[in-house]
């Protein structure tokens, strides 16, 4: 496998907190291509702050190299899903803002924009609902849109935070499942923020723990045969793995 994404020495601090502290320290982590990463981690350990940084969104300390380049801004090579509803235009329809940001990175022709759109709805099974808009949706819709617009932009990385986490239980299974075939079809690299253990098993191929010091505390590969299921062997053992470490990093 292929290196893609690779972290040295990275350092975060925000200069502006009470206590000036390092809210990342001294972190590396590589990342190959075609790899889904899970960051599991207590609330404010730095789980967001480390994706923003590979996004390009904040300035850091260390290096921080997708495909040998060094990250100094954001690029569509890395493209961001979040957690908010709210992350399309309202007053455009879900073809447009699928197709709004291929035009302004640079895609003149209509016809082509309208094909990746349609390719994207239909990778995402929205290609009936191209001409609504984002209020005629339901949030596993909107999150499906948010993925397909951000999936057209063929980046080298998806970076996820949390994207699944404001949907009820049953949606967030079938988003789960469909992300994976994506993520399968496309041969997409992925790094994927959750709070949940078990998303984290079903979804990952490697999984790591931020410590609240902001540092990794576990990282390790995920064998257990996709599609995962509590049933599976090993799901057990690595879920009271991450679970106890959890519970540890609490204290
Ligand atoms: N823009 C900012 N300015 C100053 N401090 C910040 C900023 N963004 C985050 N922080 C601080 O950095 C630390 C890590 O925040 P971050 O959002 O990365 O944590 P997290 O692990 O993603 O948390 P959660 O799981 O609750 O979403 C927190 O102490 C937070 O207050």
């Amino acid at each position: 496998m292929s290196k893609l994404l690779e972290i040295k020495g990275l350092r975060k601090n925000y200069h502006d907190s009470p206590d000036s502290k390092d809210i990342l320290k001294n972190l590396d982590l590589t990342v190959n291509k075609g790899d889904f990463l899970c960051i599991l981690g207590p609330s404010g350990c730095g789980k967001t702050t480390l994706i923003r940084c590979i996004a390009g969104f904040e300035d850091y300390e260390g290096e921080i190299l997708v495909d040998g380049e060094k990250v100094t801004k954001p690029g569509i090579d890395r493209i961001m899903v979040f957690q908010d509803f709210n992350q399309l235009f309202p007053w455009k329809t879900v073809r447009k803002n699928i197709e709004y940001p291929l035009k302004i990175n640079g895609m003149k022709d209509k016809a082509e924009r309208e094909k990746i759109a349609q390719e994207h709805l239909e990778l995402v099974g929205l290609k009936d609902y191209g001409n609504f808009y984002p209020h005629q949706l339901s949030g596993g819709m909107k999150q499906r849109v948010a993925i397909a617009k951000g999936l057209a932009l063929n980046p080298k990385i998806i970076l996820m935070d949390e994207p699944f986490a404001s949907l009820d239980a049953m949606t967030r299974n079938k988003l789960q499942e469909e992300l994976w075939k994506i993520k399968e079809k496309e041969n997409a690299t992925v790094i994927f923020i959750t709070h949940n253990i078990q998303e984290a098993l079903v979804l990952g191929t490697r999984i790591m723990l931020l410590s609240k010091e902001g540092k990794i505390k576990i990282q390790m590969d995920n064998n257990i045969p996709k599609p995962v299921t509590p049933a599976s062997e090993g799901y057990g053992e690595m879920w009271k793995l991450f679970n106890d470490a959890l519970w540890e990093e609490d204290r």
